[in-house]
This record gives structure tokens, sequence and C-alpha cells, in this order.
């Protein structure tokens, strides 16, 4: 027998969504087709990226909005000034709301880059990921950085079963633009005294997956930390394991999952970073070399906001 290619998970679900997906009105209005809790699993440990490869993945953009979260940063004038721009909609949604104003996209965007109150008022997100990770407030008043206690469990405890970090901070889910998605990241090292290389895995739980743009962004940025947190650690990483609960594909997204089904999938590229960084916070993009990406071309698809 041999392994079918990593990225039939991907495409095995979108095809039972075509096929089979229970057809539901979402929040957005957009509609669905969806079925609840799938898992997939994808091996790092030979140094494989999973950037799907039956659509162009933008992995840079995806990325750099995972090093914006290990940042505790919840603006997006800092992802505009690294020109990524999938976050404008929410803001910009919530200003046309207030206002009236029917402000276009490119404008607001360079408004919130130009005009600092502008950006201080309008860009912010509310306490999402980032603030999450590095800053919870507890009722305490101190603020946890969970990302840093995990770092420092890996390296002392490793063989703990306590170690993630969360996004689903009930209290302040309301001042949310969104209410986390990817909600838990848990680690998990094997190898341990058997004087072998540790290897570090992460598993994701999402509870919530729009299976057309979300899943490829989500999948290779969760590889990326995952990549950098065993760096920092002295470990090899191992697997992610992606859990899925509420996994859709938007209606208007039907084309895309079509196309991408009719295409064979090519081998994934290879991730190395090339500078070992003092912290989990001295990663730039530019650490990040990707070889041997070959996708097929890109699917533009509207977003539902
Ligand atoms: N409906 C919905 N789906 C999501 O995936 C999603 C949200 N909302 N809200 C919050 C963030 C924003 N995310 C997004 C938003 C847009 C793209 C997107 O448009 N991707 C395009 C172009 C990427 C680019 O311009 O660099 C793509 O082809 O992947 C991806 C992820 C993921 N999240
Ligand atoms: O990283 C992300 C962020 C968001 N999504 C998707 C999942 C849903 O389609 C929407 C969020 O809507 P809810 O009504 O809050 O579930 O955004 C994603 O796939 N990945």
């Amino acid at each position: 027998m041999t392994l079918r290619h990593p990225e039939s998970q991907y495409l095995d679900t979108l095809a039972y969504l075509l096929e089979k997906g229970d057809r539901r009105i979402d929040r957005t209005g957009v509609g669905t087709l969806s079925m609840f809790g799938v898992m997939m699993r994808f091996d790092l440990s030979d140094g494989s990226f999973p950037v799907y490869s039956t659509k162009k993945v933008f992995w840079k953009t995806a990325v750099k909005e995972m090093l914006w979260f290990l940042t505790g940063q919840t603006n997006i004038r800092s992802l505009l000034s690294e020109n990524v721009r999938i976050w404008t909609d929410w803001p910009l949604a919530a200003y046309r709301k207030a206002t009236g104003s029917d402000i276009s996209q490119e404008d607001f965007e360079d408004r919130i880059l130009a005009d600092d109150a502008f950006a201080e008022e309008w860009g912010d997100l509310g306490p999402v990921y980032g603030k999450q990770w590095r800053r919870w407030k507890g009722a305490d008043g101190k603020e946890y950085d969970q990302l840093a206690e995990v770092i420092e469990t890996l390296r002392k405890n490793p063989s703990s079963r306590r170690m993630l970090f969360h996004a689903w901070n009930v209290p302040e889910l309301d001042q949310m633009a969104l209410h986390p998605c990817h909600m838990t990241y848990q680690f998990h090292v094997s190898n341990i005294g058997e004087g072998l290389r540790q290897k570090v895995s992460l598993l994701v739980l999402q509870r919530s997956s729009d299976m057309g743009l979300g899943n490829p962004f989500n999948v290779c940025q969760q590889a990326a930390l995952l990549a950098m947190v065993a760096q920092q650690v002295d470990m090899t990483p191992g697997e992610l394991v992606w859990v899925g609960g509420d996994v859709h594909l938007y209606l208007d997204h039907q084309d895309l999952a079509r196309t991408v089904l009719e295409r064979e999938p090519r081998p994934f590229p290879k991730l190395r970073l090339l500078r070992r960084p003092d912290s989990i916070d001295g990663y730039t993009i530019d650490d990040f070399e990707v070889t041997g990406y070959d996708p097929h071309p890109a699917i533009e698809a509207p977003v539902a906001v």
C-alpha cells in the first residue's frame, strides 16, 4: 500500500462537503455546506511545509498573520504596513455601519496607515488572538503570557499534558471583531528519555473553519508556528494535528472546490528557518525559506463577512 498525498485529506473533505454537506444558513447570510468534526494530520518531521498545491496559497501572508499574532497586537495597522489586507473587511464594515460612509477599502486602509488617531479608533479588532495568547487578563488583574509559559514548560517538563494556550476568553468575547476560530493550541513531546532527539507536535482545535479561504491559511501558519516553537526548544517538529468543529464550504466557493478537485496535488514544499532568533519574539518573514513550491494557479473567491 502506498500512502496518499497528505493534501488528499483536504481534498476528500471538500469532496464530502460538496456531495454530502449539511446545507445550512450561517451568521454571514451566505450559507454553507457543513460537516461537524474533521481531523487532518501533517507530518513535518522531514521538513515538509503543508502549503496546499491545488491552488496557490499566499503562504507569506498567512505566516505574516501568525507573526502578527505573536506580537500580541490587535490593530490591523501593523498588518497593513506588511501589505496584509485579509482582516480589513471587519473594521471596514464596522466603520461604514457606524458612520454611514461608503468609503472604499483602499481609502480606508490608506487612512488607517496615515492617521494615528483614526487607526486607534477604527483599526482595532478588540482583544483577539494576540492579546489572549500574550496578555490574557486574569480576574486578579495580572496579564498572562500563555505562549511564554508553554515554551518554558516544553523546556523544563516536556512530559506535561498541560501545555496549551487558548483564546476563548469568555468575558471578552463580545469585544472581539470575531470570536476566535482557531482557539486551542496544545503541544505534545515524544521521544522523551530515549536518547533520541525530542519531537514536538501541535494539535489545533478550530471550532469553525472556512475550507475555501481560511483553512489553507490556517494549516500553513500553524505549521510555521510549530517550526518556530520546535526551533526555540531545540526539538524536531513532529505532527500538526488539525481538528475542526464546524467545517464548512461557503455556497459561493463551490466552483473553487470543484476546480481544486480536478487538479493533481504536487509535493509539499520544504521549510527551513534561516536563523535562530533569541526568542519566539525575534522572527521575521525573511527567516522563512520555502523551496519547491510549485502550485496550480490561485483561485479568487469572495470572503463572507
Ligand atoms: N469567512 C471568513 N473566512 C475566513 O477564513 C476568515 C474570516 N472570515 N474572518 C477572519 C479571518 C480572515 N481570514 C482570511 C480572509 C481572507 C482571505 C483571502 O482573501 N485570501 C485570498 C487572498 C489572499 C491575499 O490577498 O493575500 C486567497 O486566495 O487565499 C484569507 C483568510 C481568515 N479568516
Ligand atoms: O482563522 C480563521 C478565522 C476565521 N475563519 C472562518 C470560519 C468561519 O467561516 C468564519 C467565522 O465565523 P463564525 O460565525 O464566528 O464561525 O471565519 C477561518 O476559517 N479561519
